[in-house]
Formats: C-alpha cells, sequence, structure tokens
C-alpha cells in the first residue's frame, strides 16, 4: 500500500526524508499569543480546562467530513484498522459537551465532524487548527472525506481534489473580512493527492480520479438544481453552466472544499480532499434525461465512511 505517511514518518533510512525538518500546525494571529486562555467555543475545549499537548499531541492525521454519524463509523473504522484495543462501539465524543460538532480520537487519527457549508466548516476549522497548534502537533496530515456531486463521471466514483474552485472555476477562497474581501489560494498537496490515487488502486470497486472540486454557497441554485424552492434559471442554463465547469476541469460539486484548502495552506496542514459520488434513485432518473446531451450530473447521497 502506498505510503500517505508524513517524510518524517517513513522508515528511518538515512535519506533527506529522515532528516526533514519537523512541520509545525501554526497559527497567523498575533492576538493569541497574549490571551491568558484560549476557549474552544465550539468543541467545548480549552487551555485552562484540558491538557491539549496530553489529549492531542501524537496527532497526525485528521479526517472530517460533515455528518456526525459518518465520522463515528469512519472513527469506528480506523479504530479496527489501527489494531487498537477493545471494539471501539462505545467510542467517546471529545466534543460531546456541544452538539455543534463530534469528535473522536483512535490513536493518531482525529475524525470530526464539521456541518455542511463554508460558515459551518470555517467556525470548525479555526478552532481545530488552534487546538492542534495548542497541542504542539507537527507532521499533521488532513483530510476531507465527504459527498459531492459528479459532472460527468460514472455514479459511485471516488474524486481526490487536486485543486478546490469556486463558482466560476477560480481557484480561489473569498474571505470576507469585515468590510473588505481577501482572496486565498485554494491549493491542495498535489503529492498527497497522488498518494490517496496509489491507495485506491488497491481497494476493489471504488473507480477513483484526480480532478478539480467546485465549491459552492448552496446546494439548490448555487449547484444548478431545478427542484429547491427557489430557480431563476432554465433547465439549458443549467446544462450550460456544467458543460462549461467541466471543460473548466470540475469533476464534482460541494460546499467546503475552498474555504478547507485555504485554511489548510496558510497553517501547515498537509491538505487533500476525497469526497465521493452516490447517487441515489430519483437522480438516475434525472440523468436519462441528461445522457442525450453527453452530460451527467450524479448527485450523491450520503457517502460511506473511509
Ligand atoms: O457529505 P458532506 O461532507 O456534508 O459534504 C457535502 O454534503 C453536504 C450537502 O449535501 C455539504 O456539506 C456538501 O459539501
Ligand atoms: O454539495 C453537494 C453534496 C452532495 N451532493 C451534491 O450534489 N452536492
Amino acid at each position: 500500500m502506498a505510503s500517505i505517511l508524513p517524510a518524517s514518518n517513513r522508515s528511518m533510512r538515512p535519506d533527506k526524508n529522515t532528516y526533514e525538518r519537523k512541520r509545525s500546525v501554526y497559527v497567523k494571529n498575533p492576538y493569541l499569543e497574549g490571551m491568558d486562555e484560549d476557549i474552544l467555543y465550539h468543541l467545548d475545549l480549552g487551555t485552562k480546562t484540558h491538557n491539549l499537548p496530553a489529549m492531542f499531541g501524537d496527532v497526525k492525521f485528521v479526517c472530517v467530513g460533515g455528518s456526525p454519524n459518518r465520522m463515528k463509523a469512519f472513527a469506528q473504522f480506523m479504530h479496527k484498522e489501527l489494531r487498537l484495543e477493545g471494539d471501539g462501539e462505545d467510542i467517546e465524543d471529545i466534543c460531546a459537551g456541544t452538539d455543534r460538532y463530534c469528535m473522536f480520537k483512535t490513536g493518531p487519527v482525529l475524525s470530526v465532524s464539521h456541518g455542511m457549508g463554508i460558515p459551518s466548516i470555517s467556525i470548525m476549522l479555526h478552532e481545530l487548527i488552534k487546538l492542534l497548534h495548542h497541542a504542539r502537533c507537527c507532521d499533521v496530515t488532513i483530510i476531507r472525506i465527504g459527498t459531492s456531486g459528479g459532472i460527468g463521471i460514472a455514479p459511485g466514483s471516488i474524486v481526490i481534489t487536486d485543486t478546490a474552485v469556486d463558482s466560476f472555476f477560480k481557484p480561489r477562497f473569498e474571505q470576507v473580512i469585515l468590510d473588505n474581501v481577501v482572496t486565498r489560494s485554494t491549493e491542495l498537496d498535489k503529492e498527497l493527492a497522488n498518494d490517496l490515487f496509489n491507495c485506491s488502486r488497491e481497494i476493489p470497486n471504488a473507480p477513483t480520479l484526480i480532478g478539480h472540486t467546485m465549491c459552492t454557497y448552496d446546494f439548490y441554485e448555487g449547484q444548478g438544481r431545478l427542484d429547491g424552492a427557489l430557480c431563476s434559471f432554465s433547465r439549458e442554463k443549467k446544462l450550460d453552466y456544467l458543460k462549461r465547469a467541466y471543460r473548466a476541469g470540475v469533476r464534482n460539486i460541494e460546499m467546503e472544499s475552498t474555504v478547507f484548502a485555504a485554511m489548510c495552506g496558510l497553517c501547515g496542514l498537509r491538505g487533500a480532499q476525497r469526497p465521493e459520488i452516490r447517487v441515489s434513485e430519483e437522480r438516475q432518473k434525472v440523468e436519462r434525461l441528461w445522457k442525450n446531451d453527453g452530460m451527467i450530473l450524479v448527485s450523491s447521497t450520503g457517502g460511506r465512511p473511509g
């Protein structure tokens, strides 16, 4: 199985990787140093109430996804894969004190839910990145495992994101700060994407590809759906948009990838995104409608853990 461990964890052969400097998780906020206590409000954790280095200092992989049940199931899957003690059924939700997100730790793997959309994952990432920083974690790889809607690919495909793009197919995330807009890069770790792609070769029945992921602010109108409470465009407009997205390299659509890539990139987290496509029955009807256009949008319904 291809290795996705950070270089410093690879075998101890004396090569350049063994001597690579550790990559810390850093924050870019001059005010944090001067704070007497940092309360990670939405995670129900804090620097005075919890010994974060003792609790999280050994974390090397963080896997995030929108739904709590999926991330719990993923944590139980990792418990088994890492052959940890017990059956992992009663795994503890570290964030049980808040009903905003859930968080599970299985050895060096942290599994965290983030809800839906850019605002929700952004709040979680601010506090997760501070948590990892306070815990003095280094060489951390973070992977988002989510569902998404595919464009022009087979139902059940897995898309590994090389670049997250916005609704205009641009590789950028526009962060509104006070009454200004700051544009941030959304490049993801290409080597990690290739490592994940190589891992997928060893998993049967998991058609996998690397492509651009488009991140929208909305599930309905923003993704060209005709069945929301509001719809102001024609089917032809929708298909034209999706065809232009495909020609721009977009292979799937979801709602967190741009801010995920931007924040992880700014804070020293090696990031990747691996949504997967699940097609539901009603969407199959829609696919048949569109096949004559040579374009099918496969919609996801709930991804499998892991
Ligand atoms: O399956 P998750 O990780 O929630 O991701 C996708 O699913 C949600 C919409 O159905 C959005 O959060 C989108 O990004
Ligand atoms: O944002 C999303 C998530 C899953 N499936 C979609 O079609 N869009």
